[in-house]
């Protein structure tokens, strides 16, 4: 099939156009939201969506609100134009690439009040360090405190909030996230829940490399050392799942196991933990299905990696 380039939209008015027009001709639309730097992880969630809605709209969009003043976005990597590409290889095509410039516009009302605040809030994003104005964020309450949301303690924060904002503009019918964001993905379904969004929420297998590396953006950020040493997450994941197959239910083992396989190749830890799949509570064994989560450093590179394990007591 003929390569079909997706139409570009910039602006949330005509993104909003766009959709209504094509609800008001009957049509299903599916939205993948990304930061851009597309690779075959993303691509997966464009397969998917496919299979749940007629149209296809791919965000890209690096949201300031979700990254903490010390953390990444000046540098989080970027390519436009080879995304394009990518998104043209893909089978069936994508309709729309909305690439927002105004997503925090607010048009002439703008004022500084976030700047002026900030001495007053303890944590701000880097979009309130901007001040533009926005004061207005979505709390999973519950589901965001744990794991990442401990070191990231505004992250989900911002995610929640500018994924309500897509979901506003974008009207999609369903919306697909990658599992290897398990927290994001499991706080998106909550929040769609618990706000009423029309929205099914899909969440997706994870992509990985050839030798098991999950699939990220910031994979570029890694050395070929670093690289090689990260494999040390997934091989100790895949070893605590085939020893809780073996009967090891005990979830402190099977997390001490993890943390030294990762420290032992050079990672520090963030955290390895053993929670339930849906409240992301904290277990001590495995009577119910659980995911073991790991946030691990490799030089500059935060990576994030998870595996499913059904009860097996
Ligand atoms: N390897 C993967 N497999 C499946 N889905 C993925 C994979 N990597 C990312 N995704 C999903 O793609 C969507 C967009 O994620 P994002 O653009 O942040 O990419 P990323 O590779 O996760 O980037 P980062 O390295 O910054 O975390 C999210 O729903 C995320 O879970
Ligand atoms: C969901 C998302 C696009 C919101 O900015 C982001 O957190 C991501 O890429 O996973
Ligand atoms: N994939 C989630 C985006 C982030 O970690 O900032």
């Amino acid at each position: 099939m003929a390569a079909r380039e997706p139409e570009i939209i910039t602006s949330k008015e005509k993104m909003r156009k766009w959709s209504r027009a094509m609800r008001a001709k009957g049509k299903t639309i599916g939205l993948v939201p990304t930061m851009g730097y597309l690779h075959k992880g993303h691509l997966s969630l464009i397969n998917e969506a496919r299979q749940h809605a007629d149209l296809i709209v791919v965000s890209i969009y690096v949201n300031p609100g979700q990254f903490s003043t010390s953390e990444d976005l000046s540098t989080y990597p970027s390519d436009f134009y080879g995304d394009l590409q990518k998104l043209m290889s893909v089978s069936g095509g994508v309709d729309v690439v909305f690439n927002p410039y105004d997503l925090y516009d607010y048009g002439s009302g703008r004022d500084r009040e976030g700047a002026e605040k900030r001495d007053s809030v303890k944590e701000v994003s880097c979009l309130e360090e901007r001040g533009g104005g926005h004061e207005t964020w979505i709390r999973v309450e519950k589901l965001e405190k744990g794991l990442c949301g401990k070191s990231r303690p505004l992250f989900f924060r911002g995610v929640a909030t500018v994924v309500s904002k897509l979901f506003n503009i974008v009207d999609p019918d369903v919306a697909i996230f990658g599992k290897k964001d398990y927290q994001q993905w499991r706080i998106i379904r909550r929040m769609v829940r618990d706000l009423d969004f029309a929205v099914q929420v899909i969440g997706s297998e994870i992509v990985r490399e050839d030798d098991g590396l999950a699939m990220s953006s910031r994979n570029v950020y890694l050395s070929p050392e670093e690289r090689q040493k990260a494999l040390s997450i997934n091989r100790s994941l895949s070893r605590a799942k085939h020893a809780a197959e073996e009967g090891q239910i005990n979830c402190k083992k099977l997390q001490d196991s993890v943390i030294l396989a990762i420290q032992e190749a050079g990672g520090k830890v963030d955290y390895a933990e053993i929670v339930d799949q849906e409240t992301l509570e904290a277990v001590e064994e495995i009577k119910a299905p659980v995911v073991i989560c790991v946030a691990a450093c490799f030089g500059k590179a935060r990576l994030i990696d998870n595996i499913e394990i059904p009860a097996y007591a």
